[in-house]
């Protein structure tokens, strides 16, 4: 089977430009030398097995790494390493794991997310002029509209804690684009949800993109993210294997060997695809009996 490595023909400008971003612990590398488009109106879908580096790779776009090598841009200009600079530049994000605020309900926690687009300072939030009322009405008009964006208007006075599952996940991301991003960051969206929370989220995410917000979306669930996705890139050891549509991507041998654990060297490319059909092919002629295999003698 020929296996090409293609990614199509952008269908926008340049959103974030990642350049050989390269993020080392130690002597670990987890990111080596990655570099990733997304296009304004795109859904990109990135893909790996556990620890591949892409929870890491997320970081690194957002400042809560400086990486060990390499440049991010959002729209041309380079960002600095400071979370909130990445979020009031216009990319936001959401994490592997729940942060709302429990105690807060479900309307504080969007404005909080809402914080980088206000731009009344300290002063006027305690003297509480006009010019904060104003702002703080326009905080909350917009904030009201996320919720019904994502149908969650009904529940605005409602504990972020006593929401269901899905719908915290839902939040979470209302949380993001309420600092209206150009970009939106999802790791692991449908982590825990159900197979119709799931859908929920398909939609969503469609809708976010309809809106003019590009998507990158970290994913373990591969229908979903072959479905969603305009390109996929996938991780492995830290290094971007390959990149393309989603048809080229699921029907990559590399891809399979990949999720089913096969060891990878240190080129991702053509070495790694004749490895990997030496090894399949050397294992087909030995067939190994089972007991032996087993008992690992
Ligand atoms: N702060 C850190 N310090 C040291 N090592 C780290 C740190 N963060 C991540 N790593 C290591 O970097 C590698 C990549 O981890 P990362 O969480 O980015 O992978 P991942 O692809 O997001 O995995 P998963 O799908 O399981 O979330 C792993 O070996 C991990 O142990």
């Amino acid at each position: 089977m020929t296996t090409t490595t293609t990614t199509p023909a952008p269908t926008g400008t340049a959103v974030l430009e990642a350049t050989g971003v390269t993020m080392r612990f130690g002597g670990l590398t987890a990111v080596r030398d990655v570099s990733l488009t997304v296009n304004t109106g795109e859904i990109v879908g990135l893909i790996g097995p556990n620890g591949a580096g892409k929870t890491t790779f997320f970081n690194c776009l957002t400042g809560l790494y400086v990486p060990t090598e390499g440049r991010v841009a959002y729209k041309g200009t380079t960002l600095p390493p400071k979370p909130h600079l990445v979020t009031k530049a216009g990319i936001a994000r959401t994490f592997q794991n729940i942060r709302l605020f429990a105690n807060m309900t479900v309307l504080e926690n969007v404005l909080v997310g809402r914080h980088t687009r206000t731009r009344e300072g300290l002063f006027s939030a305690l003297l509480r002029g006009p010019g904060f009322r104003r702002a703080e009405a326009a905080s909350t008009a917009r904030a009201m509209e996320l919720l019904e964006f994502i149908g969650l208007a009904h529940k605005a006075d409602h504990l972020s804690r006593n929401l269901p599952y899905g719908e915290q996940r839902k939040l979470e991301i209302a949380r993001a684009l309420a600092s209206d991003p150009g970009l939106l960051l999802l790791d692991e969206p449908t982590a825990g949800m159900n197979p119709q929370e799931t859908r929920a989220t398909e939609e969503l995410v469609f809708a976010i993109r309809e809106q003019g917000t590009a998507v990158l979306v970290i994913e373990h669930d591969m229908r979903f993210i072959f479905n969603l996705s305009d390109r996929v890139a996938v991780l492995v050891q830290g290094q971007k294997l390959l990149e393309g549509t989603p048809d080229i991507v699921q029907a990559d041998e590399r891809v399979i060997a990949a999720y089913l654990g096969t060891p990878m060297d240190t080129a991702p490319e053509d070495e790694a695809l004749a490895e990997v059909q030496a090894a399949e092919a050397a294992a087909t002629k030995t067939e190994t009996p089972r007991t032996t295999k087993e008992d690992g003698k």
